[in-house]
């Protein structure tokens, strides 16, 4: 089969992304990218951190479970999110904005308004976008910022030995998604964690500062999310269950719909955790737990020391 043959959903998203990057030259101007949470590009007086997701009515979000103020939020929360994940902080978001002619204006300043106040809960706004017509809603975020004089923090600088650390929460948004998807509306703690994440923003620039080696954002699910510093890193990563203490409603939100809470820890995304290794012995900044321990290559993404039998996280097109 040459590269081209196939559907995207027989290559699948990591697949499809190497097709579009690997063998490219790196764009002028480029300091790091594609390849991680965002891409660092040179500007006369400094680095521009730069970093894009979309979401799709449908994939990402349902009218019928989410606000358009919700919908808003969660679009400029993924992106800041990757903005933290580098190490950086947020300095201002670009919205695109695509939807059918019948959807009411409510919608549209509805999402303006969530967008708004997300970014203003991190100190920035909304400097530009487009609008266009389309089948159905679609929301692309631009996200920039700042590293001031602090080094990105990339997926690829784990070493044997770091110890693995995470921020945030794990499993909340994965428990509300089977709880809309069950047609329930409560408990409302997750559901509203599905609807819109809540990411420690700040706690990116401070794990940098305290000298984290690698970091990502958990949108896909923590499994998966570790998969790509390992990789990149050329490192095996252990999880310790013992370390993730799992939520007395998550556990109760488990036993209600007949579904084991740890998978959606280990493999739930989309509440944008950050993640991040560090150096042994290093003191964890506030708000930081440990989770387990980068190991030898060869051992791959295991928990409790044994190989993950199933996803580990959400793909497209699966
Ligand atoms: N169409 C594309 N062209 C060039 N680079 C791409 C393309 N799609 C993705 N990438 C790059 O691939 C890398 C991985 O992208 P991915 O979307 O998985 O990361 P993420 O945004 O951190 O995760 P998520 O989208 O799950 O929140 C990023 O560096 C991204 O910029
Ligand atoms: C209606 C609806 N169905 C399913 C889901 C679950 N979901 C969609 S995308 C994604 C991973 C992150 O996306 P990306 O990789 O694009 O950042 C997850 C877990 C949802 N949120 N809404
Ligand atoms: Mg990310
Ligand atoms: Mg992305
Ligand atoms: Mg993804």
């Amino acid at each position: 089969m040459s590269p081209n043959d196939g559907t995207v959903a027989e290559t699948g998203e990591f697949a499809l992304i190497r097709a579009v990057t690997e063998g490219r030259r790196q764009p002028p101007g480029t300091l790091l990218g594609p390849g991680d949470d965002a891409a660092v590009v040179a500007a006369p007086d400094g680095r521009v951190v730069a970093t894009t997701d979309v979401l799709v009515q449908g994939v990402h979000f349902r009218l019928d479970w989410s606000t358009p103020e919700h919908v808003g939020r969660k679009a400029v929360a993924v992106n800041l999110a990757d903005i933290a994940a580098m190490g950086a902080t947020p300095t201002t978001v670009l919205v695109g904005l695509a939807c059918p002619p019948d959807t009411p204006r409510e919608v549209v300043t509805g999402l303006a308004d969530g967008m708004w106040a997300e970014a203003e809960r991190a100190g920035i706004g909304v400097s530009g976008g487009d609008m266009v017509r389309a089948d159905q809603l679609v929301i692309s975020v631009t996200a920039l910022g700042d590293l001031g004089d602090r080094e990105p923090v990339t997926r690829s600088g784990a070493r044997p030995g770091d110890v693995l650390a995470v921020n945030g929460r794990l499993g909340w948004a994965a428990a509300g998604l089977a709880v809309l998807g069950r047609g329930f509306r409560s408990p409302v703690g997750v559901v509203n964690a599905q609807r819109c994440p809540e990411p420690p923003y700040e706690a990116g620039p401070r794990a940098a500062l305290a000298g984290a080696t690698a970091m990502i954002d958990v949108s896909d699910g923590l499994l998966a999310d570790l998969g790509h510093i390992g990789e990149a890193s050329g490192v095996g990563i252990d999880v310790r269950t013992a370390d993730l203490d799992i939520p007395a409603r998550l556990t109760e939100v488990g036993a209600a719909l007949g579904a084991d809470p740890l998978g959606w820890v280990l493999t739930g995304g989309e509440d944008h955790a950050l993640v991040a290794t560090f150096p042994p012995f290093t003191e964890l900044p506030d708000g930081w737990r440990t989770i387990g321990v980068a190991t030898m290559a060869d051992s791959g993404i295991t928990v409790d020391g044994k190989p993950f039998s199933r996803e580990g996280g959400w793909t497209h097109w699966r």
